[in-house]
């Protein structure tokens, strides 16, 4: 089923907020669609979206009004979620116990008997003594800032030596967590793995990250496009509500392009989408608008415009007059 785009369905009402900088503003946004608000730095869109929106779910606001539930509201913003030197792509997206559990099997094939235990890098006796799995170790400097340095003894590869022989087409379980996502996805499917978050990443153009990559190391924009393809893929259903902050940020436009066709289907099956966004490309494709401003910090915190995106194209706004 296909859902019909109808700004007039309201999803929230804020009425007269007075958020840090925010001029007693009453503004509603429709469910269903996508809605960016926007508006300059310091002009109060967060303070609007992230803190007055999405922090009524927590407690009870005057201000905030739903005027439809949704099974859940989902907040992605820039702040990395983790700093766990342990957390992976492949075990954030819940994918990598599969995996160890395939290894498993095949280790009994061979006559090896492994458990899916000694495939994890992070306890069990199949994991780098030397490293504890990390790959890495840290070399501690008088002056300078900690460096890590591939580990001597299993050459990054976080296994001991045993479990490398363990091989499935021909790979062993670390050459598998070198694989990058799109290369992931072969394998995955040629060995009866779920492959569904794989695909969705790709979809988000992360399809050049590796599964045994740090989350720690992606930067904000691709953090927030993990985020969201993990939600989406544990998600049964729809009818969730997004907020999402600038996640096109650092994204080349032909990545904004194929991010943007995934947004918008899942705002067919019946998804609402809340943007904090800048980019042109994307204020483009909203339904509705809230532009906030004039400026930053007291001389912010007014609404310049709210309403569809037709109307708003015609205006001489600070975002408008790019459009
Ligand atoms: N916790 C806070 N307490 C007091 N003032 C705050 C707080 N958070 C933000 N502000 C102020 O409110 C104003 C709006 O900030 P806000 O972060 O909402 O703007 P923004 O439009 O999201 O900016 P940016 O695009 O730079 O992220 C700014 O002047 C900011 O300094």
């Amino acid at each position: 089923m296909s859902y019909k785009r109808d700004t007039k369905q309201i999803a929230v009402k804020v009425k007269n907020t007075k958020m840090h900088n925010l001029k007693n503003i009453s503004l509603s946004l429709p469910a269903n669609c996508l809605s960016i608000i926007t508006g300059v730095s310091g002009s109060g869109k967060s303070s609007l979206l992230l803190q007055e929106i999405a922090e009524s779910q927590l407690q009870d606001s005057k201000v905030i009004e739903w005027e439809k539930s949704f099974k859940d509201m989902i907040i992605i913003t820039q702040k990395r979620p983790t700093r766990n030197k342990r957390s992976l792509i492949a075990t954030y997206l819940d994918v990598f116990d599969e995996i160890r559990s395939l290894f498993a099997r095949e280790s009994k094939k061979e006559n090896f008997s492994f458990s899916a235990s000694d495939f994890s890098f992070n306890a069990g006796n199949g994991r780098c003594p030397n490293c504890q799995g990390l790959g890495v170790i840290e070399s501690h400097q008088l002056f300078f800032e900690n460096m890590e340095l591939t580990c001597p003894v299993c050459h990054g590869s976080r296994y001991k030596d045993k479990i490398l022989k363990v091989k499935i087409d021909g790979y062993s379980i670390s050459d598998v967590l070198g694989f990058s996502i799109q290369e992931a996805i072969g394998f995955f499917a040629r060995n009866g793995l779920n492959y569904k978050p794989l695909t969705l990443l790709t979809k988000t153009n992360l399809g050049y990250i590796s599964l045994g990559q740090g989350t720690n190391s992606l930067s904000g924009g691709e953090m927030q496009r993990l985020r969201l393809t993990r939600t989406i893929s544990q998600q049964k259903g729809n009818h969730h509500l997004f907020i999402l902050d600038e996640p096109t940020i650092g994204m080349h436009k032909i990545d904004v392009f194929h991010f943007m066709e995934l947004i918008q289907n899942l705002i067919e099956d019946g998804n609402t989408f809340f943007f904090i966004e800048h980019n042109l490309d994307v204020i483009k494709q909203a339904d509705y608008v809230v532009e906030l401003g004039p400026s930053g910090g007291n001389d912010g915190g007014e609404i310049i415009y709210s309403g569809e995106i037709g109307p708003f194209t015609q205006l001489n706004t600070k975002t408008s007059i790019y459009l």
